[in-house]
């Protein structure tokens, strides 16, 4: 049997057939020529054998990026697995935002809630060397993984600390930047097994219908922004409105926009 009728015989049974390839790929270090230029030869039983492996866990519906190990972010390779959210395309949006709005300010205090595999804390603070970047969450597992993540990618100005959003935190950030859990209960019916089942539920769900992180962020950020201080927040594509106007009854003077994704969704929340 070739490598070409093996794909083919698996694929058929998979929901997200480019995955087996992606993941085949990946964990032997091949390139799409690489791939291509073996399709049709002889399949060999060492690799047999882990396709079928890779195969019969795509099938469990275990995501590609925990059976590599690794994802990109933003130019970033990064560790994952099931202590912390798999980083989405959208929130390189987010980090690309800042970026692009934060460009020539040296030095600056950055806060990270909800950092999960560290993501957006590890971007911003390898783009920007002087700003001094903190990273939170409530899980200290998923914190375990950002420092891996933080050592694997070189970077220095970063630091961590375990709090449930501002608990264990003082003093005032410049700017304050959160992607929290903001699925509602009621919402899990609806999705996909790959995320219900793998994904872990504190980085999905949050009270109130979703937005109860959001409310304790707002709730205390006064407190703990600068006076030229700026938020800014990944939120679902429905929540744009209500995030509004969460803040706005907290932070009354501040401007308050809500920005789309490159897919023309509300994806984006930007206090200043
Ligand atoms: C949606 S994930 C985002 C992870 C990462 N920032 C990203 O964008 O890929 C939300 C993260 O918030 C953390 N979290 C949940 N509740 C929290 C809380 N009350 N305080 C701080 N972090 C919290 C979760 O553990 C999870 O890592």
């Amino acid at each position: 049997m070739t490598y070409l009728q093996t794909f083919q015989q698996y694929e058929q049974e998979l929901a997200r057939p480019e995955e087996l390839r992606y993941v085949f790929r990946y964990a032997r270090h091949l390139s799409y020529t690489d791939l291509i230029m073996m399709l049709n030869s002889e399949i060999t039983p060492a690799d047999a054998a882990f396709l079928a492996e890779i195969a019969k866990r795509l099938l469990a519906d275990e995501p590609a990026q925990y059976i590599v190990g690794e994802t990109e972010f933003y130019g970033l390779t990064v560790n994952v697995d099931a202590r912390a959210l798999i980083p989405r395309p959208e929130t390189e949006e987010l980090v690309a935002l800042i970026l692009a709005e934060n460009n020539g300010r040296d030095s600056l205090k950055v806060l990270d809630i909800g950092t999960g595999t560290g993501v957006i804390a590890l971007s911003l603070a390898k783009k920007q060397p002087t700003w001094q970047v903190t990273a939170t969450d409530i899980s200290s597992e998923a914190l375990d993984l950002a420092r891996e993540n933080t050592a694997k990618n070189g970077i220095a100005n970063l630091t961590f600390q375990v709090s449930d959003v501002f608990d264990n935190l003082s003093g005032k950030y410049d700017i304050i930047i959160s992607n929290p859990p903001y699925i509602a209960d009621f919402e899990a019916a609806d999705m996909a097994k790959n995320v219900l089942d793998y994904e872990p539920h504190l980085a999905l769900f949050a009270e109130n219908d979703g937005f109860a992180i959001y409310q304790k962020i707002a709730e205390k950020s006064a407190k703990f922004l600068s006076q030229t201080g700026k938020i800014y927040l990944e939120i679902g594509y429905l929540q744009g409105a209500r995030v509004r106007q969460i803040f706005k009854e907290q932070l009354p003077e501040k401007r308050i926009r809500v920005l789309k994704d490159l897919s023309g969704k509300d994806r984006m929340i930007a206090i200043d």
